[in-house]
Parts: C-alpha cells; structure tokens; sequence
C-alpha cells in the first residue's frame, strides 16, 4: 500500500484555484519531493494531507486514512514540520524536545534527537534566542521526536548555512534508511536532487511533470554538451553522443579544460514552469 495517494485534489480560496486537481503517489519508504515556483499550490496541499486544511473534491490517503477523517492515533504516526517555526520561544531546546517527546508512545531519545539536528551545543538555550536556521532546526527535532512513519517537510533548509544543510540531508538519508516515508517541498533543487527517489513539480495548481530527479522532462535523454578550451578560446559541441565525440576529438591530443554536460535538474525545472 501507499503512503499517500492524491486523486483530483482541488481547493479553492475565495475563487482562486489554488489546487486545480493534483495526483501522485508516494510509496512506503520513498522520498518524495513536490517542487514549484512560489503559490503553485505546494503548502495547500501538503497542509490537506496533513489534514490541517479541508479540500473541496478529490480523493486523499495518507497511511490508508482519509485525513478529513483523522484521529489523535493517526496523528501521532506523522512528523510535521510546517512552514512558520513553532511557537516555543520560552522553552530551551531540550524542554521543548523533552515536551513534545511526552505526547508520543515511543519517542526517540530527546537527546540524541537534539545532537542529530546539529543543535547540542544550544540545547540549553531558549527557543526565541536561537538563528533563524537553528530555529527551523529546533522545527525538524519536533518533527521527528515521534518516531513518525510518514515526515512532512515544509520547505526545511530554508534559512540553513551550506553545512547545515549538509548535515540535514545526511538526517533525511538516515530517517529514509530506517524506512520512513518523507514528502518535502523545496525550492532548492540541488536538495531534491541529492534527496529525493522521485519529484513532481507543481505550476498552476497542477503536476506538470513527475519522476526521478535523473529523468524528468527527458534529461536523462537530453544532448549532453561537450566543452573544452581549444587553441582560439572555449569550444563547445552539442550531441547526443559525446563518447563518439570525444574518442575523435582526443586523436588530435589532451583536451584542456574538458566537460560533459547535460541539462541541470534546475534547467529542465525552469523549462517545465515557464
Ligand atoms: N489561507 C489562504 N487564503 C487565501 N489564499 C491563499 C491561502 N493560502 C494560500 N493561498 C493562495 O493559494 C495559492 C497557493 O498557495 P500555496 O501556499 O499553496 O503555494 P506554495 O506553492 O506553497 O507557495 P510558496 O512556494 O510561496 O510557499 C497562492 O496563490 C496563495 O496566495
């Protein structure tokens, strides 16, 4: 069974069509990106999954429950770690950590969860005095204290200097290596990329395409181009073949400066959404 399956979802604020029908599916254990520019509809439909927003049609699984039917024992199975920092700024770390550990039947060790998000040394600082990027750290500890099967990541960096992101990409490999199912929104596609088994990128309330990271919009397939710095400045060759290219082209010698590339997951996405 899936972990989530989304059938026609719709949701309409006020006459604007924020989700205009919207399916995928994410299996058990897969990491899931939804990627998009800015109101394609990503947290409307991230939050009816969460059930935090009612939807207006479609149909919705989330651990084989409707979530518009949920209960506190569906609840406790997910980790949420929403868009704006939880309120917790006069608690330190540790008891905020410590606090949300006692609404789970079998939370993971408080402690290890603090080191884990990279914050053991502001464990005993209050909430309101940690970074931006500590804070939304302090977010993902919430989040995962349960020991939930399913994590729903809102946009998680968002605010990370370059190693904590590092550090909190290894923390979603060791979450997704113990089976954890994970769905996160991002607009970094080096982290959908480095993250995620498939993606499916939303523009106008729709899925405008969806797959692995290495294949979306035909990449895989796409002509690689071949660059190096010949005697009159930079060459550059677009073929499909740049093996046979090469081969002919290092007959004449070493080629300075050479690479191979083929379109960034960030050019097909910019294609996809224009
Ligand atoms: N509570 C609300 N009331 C009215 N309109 C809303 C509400 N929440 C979102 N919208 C609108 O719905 C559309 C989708 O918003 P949503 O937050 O789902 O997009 P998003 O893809 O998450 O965007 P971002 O990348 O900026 O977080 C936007 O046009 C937004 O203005």
């Amino acid at each position: 069974m899936n972990a989530i399956r989304v059938r026609g979802l719709k949701k309409a604020y006020k006459g604007h069509q924020a989700v205009a029908g919207v399916d995928f599916d994410v299996a058990r254990g897969e990491v899931f990106a939804v990627l998009g520019p800015n109101g394609a509809g990503k947290t409307t439909t991230v939050e009816v999954l969460e059930a935090y927003r009612d939807r207006d049609a479609g149909e919705v699984s989330v651990l084989g429950t409707d979530p518009a039917r949920a209960d506190r024992v569906w609840r406790s199975r997910l980790g949420i770690v929403p868009q704006s920092a939880t309120d917790a700024a006069n608690l330190t770390v540790t008891e905020a950590v410590r606090h949300y550990a006692g609404y789970y039947a079998d939370p993971r060790d408080p402690d290890e969860v603090i080191d884990l998000v990279g914050l053991a040394e502001k464990a005993k600082s209050r909430a309101g005095t940690l970074s931006g990027g500590q804070r939304r750290r302090l977010d993902v500890a919430l989040g995962i204290i349960g020991r939930p099967e399913l994590v729903f990541l809102d946009e998680p960096t968002t605010g990370f200097d370059p190693e904590a992101r590092r550090r909190f990409w290894d923390l979603v490999r060791s979450l997704a290596a113990e089976g954890t199912t994970i769905l996160l929104t991002t607009h970094y596609l080096d982290e959908a990329e480095a993250l995620a088994d498939r993606v499916a990128v939303l523009a106008g309330g729709r899925v405008v395409a969806e797959g692995a990271p290495r294949t979306l919009g035909g990449r895989a397939h796409a002509d690689a181009t071949v660059r190096w710095l010949g005697e009159g400045g930079y060459r550059e060759i677009r073929t499909p073949e740049p093996t046979k290219v090469i081969a002919e082209l290092s007959r004449h010698g070493e080629l300075a400066e050479l690479v191979v590339t083929r379109p960034s997951l960030e050019d097909v996405y910019l294609e996809l959404i224009a």
